[in-house]
Order: C-alpha cells, then structure tokens, then sequence
C-alpha cells in the first residue's frame, strides 16, 4: 500500500459508509476529527480524547512552526509521540491559518511571506516547506498548501486564487515523500462558483491525491450556500477517494454534508464552545451559564454516556462555570466530542443499514425543537 487506503464499504443515496487505512491505524467514515491545533486538544488528555471515539486528530502546520518548531516536534519523536496520540494525526498546511490569524502577510508565486501571532517574527511559508514541516511531524495526512481566498471574492478573484493553489498543489505534490500508511490530500477551491470548482477538481483529480477536501467553506457563506456548493461539487469527485470538508461544522452542518456525500470532517465547535459553556446536546444546545440551569439536576442530555452525562447535574456544570473551575471547561469539552462522535456513528450505522434519510431527518427534527 503507498499512501493510504480507502475502502468504500457502502452508500444510500449519496451519503458513504468507508474506512480509511493509514500507518497509524484505520478511520471509520464518516469521521470527525477533533482539533488539536497545538499538540493538544484543548482541556482533553489524548485518552479523554480516545475514549469519545475519535479515531483521528487534526494538528497545525501554522502553529507549531512557530511553536515549538517543526524540528523540535520532530528531535522529540514526531508529534504522536510527542502529544502521546498513537492513531493517525492530519495536519492543515498553513494557508488558512495564515489568512485567518497572522497580519502583514505578502503573497508571491513562491509563497506566503507573515508574521507572527505570537511575536511578530517573520516567516516564509511554500508549498515546499508546508510538506517539509508536515513530513517531520510524521503526519499520516499532509495537506496541500493554499492560497486562502477571503470570502466573499468575486469571480475573478476566486478564479485567480484557485489557479495558484492549483499550481502549488502540483508543488506539494511533487514535494511529497510517498510511504506507505502515509497520504497527501489535495484541496478544491473556487468559491461558489460552479465553473471554477469543476476546473479545480479536474485539476487535482489530473495531478493524482490520497483524498479530496474541500477548501473556501464554512468561512461565513452561511449554511445553504455551502451546501449548495457541495451539491455540484461533490458529484464531480472520484468516488474511490475520501472527501474531507474542512472547518464543519454544527451537527447540522455535518448531517447534511454527510448527506451529500462527505466522509470527513473537523471544526473546533465542541471544543471551543464547550470552554465557554456551550454543550451540544440532541434537542439543540445548552448555554450551561444560564441562570435556569442553576438548579437542575438532570444531565445535559439524558441518552448521552459521556464521563459529564453520567456522573453530573446542570447545576453542578453551572456551578463549576460560574465559579471558573477548570473542570466545567474539561466536562463540557468531554461531552461536546463524545456527543459529536456518537452523531457520527449513528449516521455510519444507518448507512450501513440503509436507512440514512429516516435517521438523518429524524436528529435533525430533534435538533430543530430546539
Ligand atoms: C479557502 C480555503 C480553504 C481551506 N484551506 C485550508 N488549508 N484549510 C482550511 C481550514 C478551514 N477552516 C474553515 N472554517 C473554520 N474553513 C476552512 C477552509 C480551509
Ligand atoms: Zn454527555
């Protein structure tokens, strides 16, 4: 096996069931992938994280450039080593967290020249160097660099945009070092424009990548535009290869993307909300700081087997938040990422027992009552 395998082991509708086979491990699709953007996810011991289900984190070429260094990650044993996660890690290549994070960032046809976050230093950053960081983290999952267009971009714009990206995924590709059990995902990019995105995935399609991912969503389009998008995208990709929408989403987001077609995902949602107190739970969510939950001693979701829903009330949680305890941020990121994971296996059971759209609108009715 060079690069990584994929299997796609059933489908209802345009909804896929798969596994994905790396050297670290395998992956049941639909996935979600838990954010661990600096070597850790936030406020969760990697056994925590282990324990929800979660059979892949998603860590940052970004950050950890800058922080410790990619060398030192890797003169420390590589990054499963070094945040003791021994499954398989996927690493975003930069680009968006350039766009999204830094200033003063000058874009060439070389590359992405910024500074800082942290301290201001400047940093260059290409395709050729994206992939050199990533193959010493000793990534499972190497993502191509991007150019990150703003949204909204005009036509023009999205269709230059692409076209760079397009060039510097053939850049990463050939900057790749193949080893079998390790893969190079190429990203498809072109705004919401139907012509450019077609354009963009015949174009990777054309270089050859381990899986898919769709770039430019869940930047602000709003829900109906993304799928949208997905809806004449997706049934232009090869359907032996995993596609992986970055940066979604909501429960809702990912039932419906599951919907149309997409195998993984990540989103620090459950872990970002979750430290500020917002749990995602079945009927919708919970503000955990809200007065009302004050005395209340049921958990925060009644079916739901996470370490918070089995041992604790609302009230507790809301005592814990209101009294800033460390372990109201720990409970609420625990339940939010067991929660997202058992979203993720009901929906690859129903796959597999071909009764997708009836299990999928029915958590959706249930999300909706709110
Ligand atoms: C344009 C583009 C693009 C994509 N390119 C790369 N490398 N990473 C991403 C991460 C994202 N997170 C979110 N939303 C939170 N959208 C994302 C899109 C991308
Ligand atoms: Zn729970």
């Amino acid at each position: 096996m060079t690069g990584i395998g994929f299997d796609l082991l059933a489908t209802d509708g345009r909804a896929r069931r798969g596994r994905v086979t790396t050297a670290h491990g395998t992956i049941e699709t639909p996935a979600f992938m838990p954010v661990g953007t600096a070597a850790t996810v936030k406020a969760m011991t990697t056994d925590a994280v282990a324990s929800t289900g979660a059979e892949i984190l998603l860590g940052n070429t970004y950050h950890l450039m800058l922080r410790p260094t990619a060398e030192r990650v890797a003169q420390l044993g590589g990054l499963h080593r070094f945040m003791n996660w021994d499954k398989p890690i996927l690493t975003d290549s930069g680009g968006f967290q350039v766009m999204s994070l830094s200033d003063l960032r000058t874009m060439s046809e070389e590359g992405v020249t910024f500074k800082s976050h942290l301290d201001g230093s400047r940093h260059h950053l290409t395709p050729e160097r994206s992939i050199q960081i990533q193959h010493l983290l000793d990534s499972n999952i190497t993502m191509c660099l991007d150019e990150c267009t703003p949204f909204p971009a005009t036509e023009a714009q999205a269709e230059s945009s692409m076209r760079l990206s397009m060039r510097w995924a053939r850049r990463s590709k050939d900057a790749f070092v193949e080893r079998p059990g390790y893969g190079l995902f190429g990203i498809v990019q072109g705004g919401i424009y139907p012509d450019l995105r077609a354009e963009s995935v015949a174009a990777l399609t054309d270089i050859g990548f381990d899986g898919y991912a769709l770039g430019g969503l869940a930047v602000g389009e709003g829900q109906e535009t993304m799928f949208h998008v997905l809806d004449f995208t997706e049934p232009l990709m090869v359907k032996d290869r995993p596609r992986y929408l970055m940066g979604v989403g909501r429960p809702s987001d990912l039932i419906g993307a599951v919907r149309r077609g997409v195998d993984m995902f990540d989103c620090v949602m459950p872990t970002r909300s979750g430290r500020t107190g917002q749990a995602f739970v079945r009927c919708g969510t919970i503000n955990i700081r809200n007065a009302r939950h004050a005395h209340d001693e049921r958990p925060l979701d009644a079916e739901c087997g996470c370490p918070a829903c089995r041992s604790y009330s609302r009230g507790y949680l809301h005592h814990l938040f209101k009294a800033d305890e460390m372990l109201g941020p720990m409970l609420l990121t625990w339940h939010n990422l067991h929660y997202y994971q058992d979203v993720m296996r009901t929906m690859r059971q129903a796959i597999e027992d071909g009764n997708f759209e009836e299990v999928a609108s029915a958590m959706e009715a249930r999300l909706n009552e709110g």
